[in-house]
């Protein structure tokens, strides 16, 4: 069998609303991403997709189940292991940039490298060869103010990779672009993910990009189900 490198099991969140009244928003997700998949996760707005990919990616802990991230089971690590597994596993992609936007392309990911104890000289190397296979290595001084949409996205998944993660969370990376930029960016996303052996679990509206990839999985009452 293939390697897991993320798996939720019997995964419960539960948010209270006032006193009297709670919803269950996740009951039971059971979700396995294997080693080198690229997997779409469907869902209608409201359904849970941020708080299952908040819970895999360690920025949430659930009320029941377990997650684990290359094999290893992040039920009950002190906050300092799970932040340094977040750090080094865990790339995130959201459906805005969210780049600092005082720093240029580059420095943006080459910061999170420094963070991780990386030397600067392969920091900026690193992050220049992600640039580059992106397709905006000539806008590495740029800061995100002097770029497109569609550019400043790149840089956001090139600093998602840039501690070479085991695992990719994208929340609606393309949901911020036309559809036309969309397919660029996502298939510069792709050519990025493909080949390195990373899992990337991507949520998104756009059937379209979710049928590219190896497998559909939507979200349902609380429930990860084939889509
Ligand atoms: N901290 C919170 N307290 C109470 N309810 C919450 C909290 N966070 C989320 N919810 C509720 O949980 C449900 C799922 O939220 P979530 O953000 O995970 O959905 P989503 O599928 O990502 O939605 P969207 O596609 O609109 O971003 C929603 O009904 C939301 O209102």
């Amino acid at each position: 069998m293939s390697e897991a490198m993320l798996r939720l099991s019997g995964v419960e969140k539960i948010y209270n609303r006032g006193q009297t009244s709670e919803v269950r928003v996740l009951n039971g997700v059971d979700l396995t991403l294997a080693r080198g998949e690229m997997v779409a996760l469907v869902a209608p707005s409201g359904a849970g997709k941020s708080t299952l990919l908040h819970i895999a990616g360690l920025l949430d802990t659930p009320d029941a189940g377990r997650v684990e991230i290359g094999g290893e089971d992040m039920t009950g690590l002190t906050d300092r292991r799970r932040t340094m597994v977040r750090r080094q596993e865990v790339g995130f992609v959201y459906q805005f940039h969210h780049l600092l936007p005082e720093f240029s392309a580059l420095e943006n990911i080459v910061l999170p490298q420094l963070a991780n104890g990386v030397a600067r000289r392969d920091a900026v190397a690193r992050a220049q060869a992600l640039l580059e296979q992106v397709g905006v290595g000539a806008r590495a001084g740029h800061r995100p103010s002097a770029m497109s949409g569609g550019e400043q996205q790149r840089v956001a998944f090139c600093r998602a990779l840039a501690n070479g993660p085991r695992v990719l969370l994208a929340d609606e990376p393309t949901g911020n672009l036309d559809p036309g930029t969309s397919d660029q960016v996502f298939a510069a996303l792709t050519g990025l993910v493909r080949g390195t052996g990373l899992s990337a679990l991507i949520a998104t509206h756009n059937l379209d990009l979710a049928a590219r990839m190896d497998r559909i999985l939507r979200l349902d009452q609380g429930q990860v189900v084939p889509g």
